[in-house]
């Protein structure tokens, strides 16, 4: 269901290319941190885990605090049930300031073919095109296809989304909670040449669907205050 990377890179502070890597405490560019903001290249530790969810945590170090002062608790809770995949984020704002947050659960799907897959459920959505400096465009069409680079914030989307695979003859479901925006985005094949940690030809084998606090606007966390957002991924034969 998830697409990793041949050349993904498994040593910090690289983030793995593919999986579900934690956009936290920021989405892209969207803040005064580096793309993506610094939690998918942080060492978590385990709090809690069973044969079937695990429950991880990171708190900010130090040197974070240098980059983001503003001290938190972020705990990821993965639970496999026989049909679907269970994802939480829960950051505590353990300082005694409020800060602002974006973030994404960066979901690499893979599919058959790029050409087979496209993405439903967000005709008539707002949405801004990182490839034109974040123009504001409505979407007109009844699925997302792709045929060249593709990297969009859509805006206010509903909770249910999917990537359909013509090849598989299946759709990976997205239920998400929490998380008003979804990104969507496919590297092609210029962007692609251009990744070290990612195939020439990879690009065709992967479609990132990814639940989002983005272009709508940040969330503001109190101190003592925990945000809580959520995706569930289920397949659908078809
Ligand atoms: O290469 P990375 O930092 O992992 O980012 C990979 C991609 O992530 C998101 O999907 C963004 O919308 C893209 O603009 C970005 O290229």
């Amino acid at each position: 269901m998830l697409f990793l990377s041949n050349k993904a890179v498994f040593k910090p502070p690289k983030a793995i290319r593919g999986g579900i890597p934690i956009c936290f405490p920021q989405f892209g560019g969207f803040g005064p941190l580096s793309q993506h903001g610094f939690c998918r290249n942080s060492d978590f530790e385990l709090v809690d885990g069973g044969s079937t969810s695990v429950t991880l945590s990171m708190r900010t170090t130090e040197e974070q605090l240098k980059l983001f002062p503003h001290r938190f608790e972020l705990r990821v809770t993965i639970s496999i049930g026989d049909e679907e995949l269970e994802q939480t984020l829960e950051a505590r704002n353990s300082g005694d300031e409020p800060f602002e947050l974006t973030a994404a659960l960066h979901t690499y799907i893979a599919v058959s073919s790029i050409e087979k897959a496209h993405v439903v459920g967000l005709k008539g959505v707002e949405y801004m095109d990182s490839l034109q400096d974040k123009k504001r465009l409505t979407e007109q069409g009844d699925s997302i296809t792709f045929s060249e680079e593709l990297d969009r914030i859509y805006l206010s989307t509903p909770d249910t989304l999917e990537v359909v695979d013509e090849g598989k003859k299946r759709a990976i479901q997205i239920e998400k909670e929490g998380f008003p925006d979804a990104v969507v985005w496919n590297p092609w094949i210029k962007k692609a040449a251009g990744m070290a940690d990612f195939g020439d030809d990879e690009y065709k084998e992967m479609v990132c669907l990814e639940p989002a606090v983005a272009g709508s606007g940040p969330v503001a966390l109190q101190p003592g205050k925990t945000w809580r957002a959520k995706q569930t991924l289920s397949v659908r034969q078809f």
